[in-house]
């Protein structure tokens, strides 16, 4: 299985991820420049977290014009794998590929934290390595990280099973009290109809590691590489 990483200027995670797919996951991994509509001989397509192009008029929507994303909206209209964290999952719902959209945080400022996400679907290339109802600890980073999305979207998202990942207190609980940046439904992390393309506003490239202080994110990615073997 090989991972194309997306580079925009204003990109601060990507090399986080290649680090994780390359020097932990041991498997091919290509750099893709913004400028560059050639994703290459690639299976999963990561848009990675940061600030691409400043997050000028709001995040990730001068980021929705590049080549690259083009060719990841066409990737992904094909079936192909493609993740988008943080400020990727901005940009996946810039492009469309996922419905809704993030706003400012509820108390209008940037956290930086370490958060319990419970899974909620695991019949999913991306999260078949977790179990259901598990609470993972992923960190987050963002000053727009409010899922919002009108009643009949946010029904349709629930009525599809469409939400991967919820804010929720270490024991599981989903409420207000456990929702740190105000999201619908506490919604982290949800997917397209078709599982195949995945948005989350947490970090799950920032803990898989032991030396980062946690190894909860990794599984995601080798739930993708099960994936490929369970179809080979
Ligand atoms: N630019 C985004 C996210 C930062 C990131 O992707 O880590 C924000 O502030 O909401």
């Amino acid at each position: 299985m090989k991972f194309g990483v997306i580079t925009f200027p204003g990109s601060n995670c990507d090399r986080d991820v290649v680090y994780v797919t390359r020097d932990i996951l041991k498997r091919p991994t290509h750099r893709i420049w913004h400028e560059d509509s050639d994703l290459g001989d690639i299976d999963v397509v990561v848009i990675p977290g940061g600030f691409s192009y400043g997050d000028y008029l709001r995040c990730g929507a001068v980021a929705q014009f590049s080549p690259a994303m083009r060719s990841a909206v066409d990737f992904a209209n094909k079936g192909g794998l493609v993740l988008g964290i943080c400020n990727g999952f901005q940009i996946l719902t810039e492009v469309g590929l996922l419905p809704g959209a993030l706003m400012r945080n509820r108390d209008m400022r940037f956290i930086c934290d370490r958060t319990p996400l419970k899974v909620e679907r695991t019949a999913l290339t991306w999260t078949s390595n977790y179990t259901q109802g598990q609470v993972v600890t992923i960190p987050i980073a963002h000053g727009e990280g409010c899922y919002y999305a009108d009643t009949d979207t946010l029904k349709s998202l629930e009525d599809n099973q469409q939400v991967v990942f919820r804010y929720s207190s270490s024991d599981g609980t989903v409420d207000n009290n456990n929702n740190p940046n105000g999201s619908l439904n506490n919604i982290a992390g949800i997917c397209n109809k078709t599982g195949n393309v995945l948005g989350m506003m947490p970090h799950p490239e920032r803990a898989a590691d032991t030396r980062l202080g946690g190894t909860d994110g990794l599984a995601l990615f080798e739930s993708v590489l099960q994936s490929a073997l369970s179809v080979a």
